[in-house]
């Protein structure tokens, strides 16, 4: 991680962003004054508010949170109503009204009308469904009320409460520190620079800029090191976040399905462009009124366009979400359900995910290889928390953890240990150094990784080596403990970490997880491939792969890692399966080099060891109780640290893209077809072959029909390798199955006019029924790649409602409404030879099928020409939905609803 922690550099703060301020905010004044004196001007002291009086505080400030996030209804009609080919149809409805067509012209409004409020039903459902994902994702911060340490929701945190910091928080208010011990803070998400701060407690200048407030910890930046007390001066959009919120851009970036999305809406809205003025053309050509050419072929053009596609995406994705929230497992866009769906290659850590995550004290191994409880005191004297504070032991690093939960440990002397200063862990440096005050005088107690705190020790016994070996090997976690007097030290600094005394070892357990053993086999049939990425030693992971049955190709460690050039990084992650004894700027290389070779990429982990990485992921998955940088960073969340319903994501993902599929392929199939045919027949009939009133309708029964097809089944096939985006395929698809569709749409026309003589009511209503039943039939066969069709069954509601519209078509010209549409009752022979025709038609649909697909990739894998590398959200963007409420409330800005 680029940083520098030297206080000097940091106070200096050159050309930092400035934030647009007016007058000196709560924040600026209290950096200027001492901590006590903010403290007590707050109504606060060192045992925190009361509940009631935060309660009090909470309806007087409102809650803690910058923005309001509102779903208008408003703004999801205007989208449907924004299609300009929908101005140009009534505008041209409203001049055939005047002209005289009425009855044309009222129909042709009632069906828009009827189409639009359909959209927009189902769109408005999808996109409130995308918003609650967001009020179930909860965070916590840590405060002191009524003289104990509790964790609160973030909301309804109240100016002068006490906030808790510490290695990973992100800061939940603009406080004013009253503790800070090593305390460093990434506050680029407001200044925009990425060198670290250093925090301390003493008064800085009156009117100091945004970027100099070192007494100040502000809302939205993330603590990077050390442990801080400080007491709430601003909350929501008082805060310094609060105020530039206000005026940043919320928009996200797009993934590769949005992309693909948008590309096939273009190439249909330029295929219906071109056709449209093709066929007005023509039909001017051929002396029909001009009203009606106009109307035909803007009916044509809404007929080729998929209006629902949208919602139908959307409901896709959002049925994909709600059955993984059944599985506990919360998405925080729909879209990462997709995501989900395409990953290839999952990078884990291993704590908790491959293990229990329990990590117990075995034993401990003193310099003759003995137990000796004196390095449990150590152990617990150099934790990342000051054993003094006894409060919240059972959260946080899980060795340490660990420690304090030993049978032992109540026993142990801690009291008698004072500590003056401590090196906190991170997971470049891999240990603890802690300088305290002991009965037998001022020592520096090291604790960590062996290699580390080995290298340092000036008197390893010969067979000290050894026995961490024999550890190791068995899988054990171990840490070494290390000792120094340092009677003259007064602030620990990484130099002073030398000539140490080996004191002995901390040998832990972490069983390995029963059911992973399942998971792991289940993403292997999925064809993911499981990688894992850890800050331990690779012996353990090597030796906890082999217990759950995964094989490992290669192991590398992050010291080897450093040796290899950019160049060659893609192959050598591509055969390793464990990288061990890896920082976080490792984790984050290793997935970058894997996406480069043009695999998907997960990563999964829940430090702040993990965020850089599961920002680099095509998806970052992390844990409700992760850190909370690392849960901002990750888009999918688990409620629990299970592989095993991540296999299911990874399905659901699927099934959503395979869903999205069979709308694309159906509207770029007969949909297509039978549009095209209308116009062709245009140029040669005397009469327009379905009135413009008359295709809106068919669209409409269709487009009714569609919505089923989110909650279709997928082929167990179509599920088992990940799919993507080729509009190419589509293309071919689209070129082979609609003249298909169009041939017989011809031979229907061939029918009508020479064998039964039909004019044009009888011509139109004929037409009507053959070419919906064959647009809406087709689903049958195209849904699926299992051949015949009928061995794959569809779900209910598509059959319903496939069987429904074809119905409907079929009575519509006997309804008391034909006359109004302009249809006419058919003679039963027709009726037959429809039958007849849509049999011959799906037989033909299915033979195509299945010589396309044995040599076509569209559903199958399809290692295409990749995407290029995903450009991030912005860091601010990402932090201002993290304080953004789904729930209006007073006292927050109101922002639109462009999310
Ligand atoms: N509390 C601690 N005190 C001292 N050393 C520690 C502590 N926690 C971890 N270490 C050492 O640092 C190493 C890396 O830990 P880190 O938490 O960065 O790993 P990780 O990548 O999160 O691993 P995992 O896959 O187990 O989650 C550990 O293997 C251990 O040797
Ligand atoms: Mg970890």
């Amino acid at each position: 991680m680029p940083e520098s922690r030297e206080p000097d550099r940091a106070s200096t703060g050159t050309a930092r962003t400035p934030s647009p301020r007016s007058g000196a905010s709560p924040v600026v004044q209290a950096a200027a004054t001492g901590p006590e004196e903010v403290l007590t001007s707050l109504g606060g002291n060192r045992d925190g508010l009361t509940a009631g009086e935060a309660a009090r505080r909470l309806t007087e400030h409102g809650p803690n949170v910058v923005s309001t996030y509102r779903l208008s209804a408003l703004s999801v009609l205007a989208r449907q109503l924004r299609s300009p080919l929908l101005a140009l149809l009534l505008a041209a409805a409203a001049v055939s009204f005047v002209v005289g067509q009425r009855t044309d012209a009222v129909v042709i409004g009632v069906i828009l009308a009827i189409s639009v409020g359909f959209g927009f039903v189902n769109e408005y459902r999808a996109e409130r469904t995308g918003a609650s994902l967001h009020e179930r994702i909860q965070h916590t911060a840590q405060v002191v009320r009524d003289g104990a340490v509790q964790r609160v929701n973030e909301r309804d945190v109240v100016p002068g409460d006490l906030l808790r910091l510490g290695l990973g928080s992100v800061v939940a208010a603009d406080v004013r520190l009253i503790e800070a011990e090593r305390l460093v803070c990434d506050e680029s998400v407001l200044t925009g620079e990425s060198v670290t701060v250093v925090k301390q407690t003493a008064p800085v200048a009156p009117g100091a800029a945004l970027a100099d407030l070192t007494s100040c910890c502000l809302m939205g930046t993330v603590v990077r090191g050390g442990a801080g007390l400080g007491v709430v001066v601003a909350t929501g959009a008082d805060t310094e976040f609060g105020r530039v919120a206000a005026g940043l851009s919320r928009r996200r970036t797009e993934t590769e399905f949005q992309t693909g999305l948008r590309r096939f809406s273009l190439m249909l809205a330029r295929i219906a462009g071109v056709l449209t003025a093709l066929i007005f053309v023509v039909n001017l050509f051929t002396h029909k009124p001009i009203i009606d050419a106009v109307l035909f072929s803007l009916a044509i053009a809404v007929g080729i366009t998929p209006q629902l596609l949208p919602a139908v995406v959307t409901t896709t994705l959002a049925t994909g979400s709600r059955r993984l929230a059944a599985r506990r497992v919360l998405v925080k866009r729909l879209v990462c359900v997709e995501d989900l769906g395409n990953v290839e290659v999952l990078f884990t850590d291993k704590t908790g995910t491959l293990t229990e995550g329990t990590v117990r004290l075995r034993t401990t191994l003193n310099r003759d290889g003995q137990p000796d409880d004196r390095l449990l005191l150590l152990g617990l004297v150099a934790g990342d928390r000051d054993p003094a504070q006894r409060d919240d032991q059972d959260q946080g690093n899980p060795l340490d953890v660990a420690l304090c939960q030993a049978p032992a440990a109540a026993s142990q002397p801690v009291g008698d240990y004072r500590r003056i200063g401590v090196l906190p862990f991170d997971s470049d440096r891999r240990r603890v150094t802690v300088l305290v005050d002991t009965p037998h005088g001022r020592q520096l107690v090291v604790k960590g990784a062996p290699e580390e705190v080995m290298t340092l020790c000036t008197d390893v016994p010969p067979d000290g080596q050894a026995m961490l070996a024999d550890q190791v090997a068995a899988g054990a976690r171990v840490l070494t403990v290390a000792t120094r007097p340092a009677p003259d030290l007064e602030h620990p600094t990484p130099q002073d970490e030398r000539d140490l005394s080996f004191a002995g070892l901390l040998i832990f357990d972490d069983a390995v997880k029963a059911q992973a053993r399942n998971a792991l086999a289940q993403l292997a049939r999925l064809g993911v491939a499981v990688k894992v990425i850890t800050g331990d030693h690779p012996a353990v992971a090597e030796r906890v792969c082999r217990d759950l049955g995964l094989t490992v190709t290669g192991v590398l460690t992050g010291k080897e890692l450093g040796e290899i050039a950019d160049g060659d990084l893609p192959a050598t992650v591509a055969a390793t399966t464990i990288f061990g004894r890896v920082g976080p700027d490792d984790k984050a290389r290793i997935v970058h080099a894997q996406r480069s070779v043009g695999a998907d990429v997960a990563f999964l982990g829940d430090g702040v060891n993990d965020a850089v990485a599961l920002h680099t992921a095509d998806v970052g998955i992390s844990v409700d109780t992760a850190t909370d940088v690392a849960k901002d960073a990750a888009d999918v969340l688990l409620l629990e640290k299970d592989l095993g319903v991540l296999a299911q994501g990874v399905t659901e993902g699927r099934r959503a893209f395979a869903n999205t599929i069979k709308y694309i392929l159906m509207g770029t199939s007969s949909n297509f077809g039978n549009m095209f045919s209308a116009a062709g027949a245009s140029t040669f009939l005397s009469f327009l072959p379905l009135l413009p009133s008359q295709i809106l309708l068919n669209n409409l029964i269709y487009d009714l029909t569609q919505v089923a097809i989110p909650s279709d089944r997928v082929d167990p096939e179509q599920l088992a390798r990940p799919a993507h985006w080729s509009l190419r395929e589509i293309r071919r698809f689209m070129f082979i199955f609609g003249p298909l569709s169009s041939m017989f749409d011809f031979l229907t026309f061939a029918l009508l006019l020479l064998l039964l003589h039909a004019g044009p009511p009888e011509f139109r209503s004929g037409w009507f029924v053959e070419s919906l039943a064959t647009q809406t039939l087709v689903i049958f066969v195209i849904r699926t790649q299992v051949s015949p069709f009928w061995r794959s069954r569809p779900s209910r509601p598509l059959l319903f409602a496939a069987l429904a519209g074809v119905t409907v078509a079929v009575l519509l010209p006997y309804s008391p409404l034909a006359g109004t549409l302009g249809f006419t009752r058919l003679p039963s022979v027709f009726l037959i030879v429809v039958v007849v025709l849509v049999a011959v038609y799906l037989a033909m649909v299915e033979t195509t099928k299945r010589i396309l697909f044995s040599s076509s990739n569209l559903l199958r894998p399809a290692p295409g020409p990749r995407r290029p590398e995903r450009p991030h959200r912005s860091a601010a963007a990402r932090m201002i939905n993290r304080f953004t409420t789904h729930h209006p409330r007073r006292r927050s800005r109101t922002v639109g609803a462009a999310a």
